[in-house]
């Protein structure tokens, strides 16, 4: 295997007594998509927040392309293109989707994420902007408020300011929530071509995507990891089945 563009090695976070992540290791290699999947409150949240740097573990190391930054805060990881998909709350509200992006891309350009310039018009800006949200299937919607658009839109003009950073990894936290059946088909498809230009570390709780997206599975429960494979080691895996999937048998 190529060297891991992303490695976590022995993180741990606890809340007082309770271990939200216990010993977590795992790798992101080059071009593929590492589905992180769990039951509720198994830790799927704190461990990215720790990969992101929101979260300092308790514990444990951080690589990136081979350097550590476990020490680095949210902003110097970016600038690294360690990406994570920027929450809702992160968007404008009243600025339209593409106005949006364009912040992105200048802060992608080395302004800070939020200053005020006036973008609105800037060329350099406008036609990449345009493209990142053709890209995502946001286009017609380019002029609209972030406000305005429906929850599945907001998740697609996230994934668009990620896209705008040009990261080397995505971190993507279910960017199916709250899609309908159409979305999540095309959200797939925009995901399986995705990560040939950056590997994606994805946390689902829709496993039919999960299943027809990832190359590896990652398995937290009560903050451990039980089990790491592919779809087919995952899906056949009896501890998984108990713990998680539900023990009847795989679909064929
Ligand atoms: N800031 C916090 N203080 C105390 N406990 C926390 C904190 N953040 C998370 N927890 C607890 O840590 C555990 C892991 O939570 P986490 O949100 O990471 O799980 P999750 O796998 O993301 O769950 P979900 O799928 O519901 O989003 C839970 O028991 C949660 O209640």
């Amino acid at each position: 295997m190529d060297s891991a563009v992303l490695e976590l090695e022995g993180l741990c976070k606890a809340f007082g007594a309770l271990k939200a992540t216990d010993d977590v290791s795992l790798t992101l290699q080059p071009g593929e998509i590492h589905a992180l999947i769990g039951p509720n409150g198994a830790g799927k949240t704190t461990l990215m927040a720790q990969i992101s740097g929101a979260q300092a573990p308790d514990a444990g190391v951080i690589r990136f392309r081979g350097q550590d930054v476990t020490g680095l805060s949210v902003a110097q990881r970016a600038r690294l293109g360690l990406g994570r998909s920027f929450q809702i709350s992160s968007l404008i509200p009243e600025y339209s989707a593409r106005r949006n992006v364009m912040l992105a891309l200048q802060a992608r350009q080395g302004h800070s994420y939020r200053f005020l310039w006036p973008v609105r018009h800037d060329r350099s800006l406008t036609g990449p902007a345009r493209a990142i949200l053709d890209r995502v299937g946001l286009g017609p919607r380019a002029s609209v408020p972030a406000g305005v658009l429906a929850h599945g839109e907001r998740r697609l003009l996230e994934i668009a300011i990620a896209l705008a950073l040009e990261p080397a990894c995505f971190l993507l936290d279910e960017p199916m929530a709250g899609m309908g059946t159409e979305g999540v088909g095309r959200l797939v498809a925009f995901l399986r071509d995705l990560k040939q230009e950056a590997p994606i570390l994805l946390v689902e709780h829709d496993m039919d995507a999960v299943f027809a997206l990832a190359d590896r599975v990652s398995v937290l429960v009560y903050g451990r990891i039980i089990a790491t494979g592919t779809v087919g080691e995952i899906r056949a895996n009896p501890e998984v089945r108990r713990a998680y999937l539900g023990d009847e048998e795989p679909a064929a």
